[in-house]
């Protein structure tokens, strides 16, 4: 029996699992870590956390795995996208990486559409210059850390500077690599163009793999620590998104997944280019060689369960919360008795692009209990990833059934009310489905074990219980959705004076 790790680097913990030949799990190991806001709208962390998170699940394995490491084949990375890590001509880490949910660089944006246009921008990218991908984050370094900037000799992502202490190689996958904004998305190269008018030197960039190639190999000194003495191959991997779509099974055109982590994703896979002419979700390279992807993002998704819970459940026993918080929201009603939450505390990606947009609740009366507020987060959340399906539907994609990931499938109750707001069908994926196995196959892959990934994802991703939506309950959403709506137009230049101030 041959084994693969699948290895995520989220924005809450990094997880580690093993699987065997047939992705069954064998172990599945997380450490958390935390998020800096230093300001309002800043987010940054420790890679340095990132490594001793990863280095503990190694000595967990070693600890009980010793036998299966020695038959470990393939590691394939995912995880956060667009985070921007800066590396001087020693490797040393010059600045905390500037994250994906962070929106400091609103100006940045007005540069990079005066310089080089808009329209030109989308052809070259597939892709609106926006605060979350990481070429703003290399613009901001530059204007306003010019020595960090001067210094740098190698730019990577976050998975890829795992891989980097893996196996020394400075390389990343063309998903991963196409929330950069420095990619050429439909021909799947780097832009000279891009780097050229921004002044960013294209040596500093990672070498370039498809999803399923070997980009190297585990280096000695961690071999020799995990008892290994053979090769172990490493995986280009993809970024967390498309790793999930590759452990939901979604490899052929039109197949759709829904993921909430930190943020919420809905992702629809796709043989050929498609875009949005608004540019309010995002096209981006699979991981299935080839082939691309549209996805809208929420930016609170999770997050915003996890602020609430952070916040206003202090008394709950830590390993109780999500159970009382499941309690909750079934003991308050549709529409969380006339009350409205829009997610946005990091900004918002999907639909509406804007930086400056923040956290509401509408509807605040003296009679709302917690479990109201608590339900309310979790429709806004639901709401805002409604938006993210209902601009997939309007480019001419159908979705009658979507598969869910991430740490939100792990509430049945949230399930229903996502089913039936979204009008599908709703499958959960088995075990530790989504984007670790999505990482371990592409690691079978790379490694040379298997050699087709649709035939391996057919086979090996094994899907859960199915929940159908409620006609009924879709009537009554109905009216609070399209306030949500509203309330956003309402506060829009609301949220642009706050940012000012
Ligand atoms: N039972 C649950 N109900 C609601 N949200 C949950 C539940 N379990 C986990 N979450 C949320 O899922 C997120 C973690 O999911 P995960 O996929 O591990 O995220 P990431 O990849 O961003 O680290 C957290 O924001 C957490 O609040
Ligand atoms: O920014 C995006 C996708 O464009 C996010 O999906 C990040 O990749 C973070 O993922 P999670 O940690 O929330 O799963």
């Amino acid at each position: 029996m041959n084994y693969f790790l699948g290895i995520d680097l989220g924005t809450s913990s990094l997880k580690t699992v093993l699987y065997n030949e047939e992705f069954k799990t064998v172990v599945s190991i997380s450490k958390d870590y935390e998020m800096l806001q230093p300001y309002n709208g800043w987010a940054e962390q420790n890679p340095q956390d990132w490594i001793d998170a990863m280095d503990l699940t190694f000595e967990e394995l070693k600890k009980s795995y010793g036998k299966e490491l020695k038959s470990l084949m393939g590691i394939g990375l995912t995880g956060q996208m667009h985070g921007l890590v800066m590396l001087d001509e020693q490797n040393r880490v010059l600045r905390y990486p500037i994250l994906w949910c962070d929106q400091r660089t609103e100006e940045e944006i007005k540069d990079i559409n005066d310089i080089l246009g808009e329209e030109e921008l989308i052809r070259i990218t597939a892709n609106p210059a926006l605060t979350g991908f990481t070429l703003s984050k290399i613009l901001w370094v530059k204007k306003h850390e010019p020595e960090i900037f001067k210094n740098c000799k190698h730019i990577l992502l976050p998975k890829d500077y795992l891989r980097f202490y893996l196996s020394g190689d400075y390389a990343t996958d063309l998903s991963d690599a196409s929330g950069m904004q420095l990619l050429d998305v439909p021909n799947r190269k780097w832009s000279e163009e891009i780097c050229k008018t921004f002044k960013i030197d294209i040596e500093m960039l990672p070498k370039l793999y498809e999803s399923v190639e070997c980009t190297g190999y585990l280096k000695s000194e961690l071999k020799e620590k995990l008892g290994i003495t053979h090769n172990v191959a490493i995986a280009a991997g993809a970024g967390d998104n498309a790793a999930a779509a590759i452990g939901c099974g979604v490899v052929n055109d039109g197949e759709t997944f829904a993921t909430i982590g930190t943020s919420g994703v809905v992702f629809t896979q796709s043989d050929i280019i498609r875009t949005d002419e608004k540019g309010r979700i995002h096209t981006f390279c699979s991981a299935v060689p080839n082939t691309w992807h549209v996805m809208g993002v929420t930016q609170a998704a999770g997050f915003s369960v996890e602020w609430f819970k952070e916040n206003f459940y202090k008394d709950v026993d830590k390993g109780k919360i999500f159970s009382k918080i499941e309690e909750d929201i079934n003991k308050s009603t549709i529409g969380s008795n006339k009350l409205i939450y829009l997610p946005y505390l990091m900004g918002e990606r999907t639909p509406h692009l804007d930086p400056n947009a923040r956290g509401a609740f509408i509807g605040l009366s003296g009679m709302h209990k917690r479990e109201d507020l608590m339900r309310a987060v979790i429709e806004g959340v639901t709401f805002s990833l409604r938006d993210c399906l209902e601009i997939i539907r309007s480019i001419g994609l159908e979705v009658e059934n979507i598969y869910l990931t991430g740490g939100g499938a792990n509430n049945d109750s949230w399930i229903k009310i996502l089913a039936d707001n979204f009008k599908t069908s709703i499958e959960k994926i088995k075990g530790d489905g989504g984007t670790n196995l999505g990482a371990a196959i592409l690691a079978s892959i790379a490694s040379g074990k298997y050699s087709d990934l649709k035939t391996v994802c057919e086979k090996y991703v094994d899907y859960g219980e199915k929940f159908d939506y409620n006609e009924e309950n879709l009537k009554i959403y109905e009216s609070y959705y399209k306030l949500y709506g509203e309330s956003y137009l309402d506060l829009k230049n609301l949220y642009f004076k706050l940012s000012k101030i």
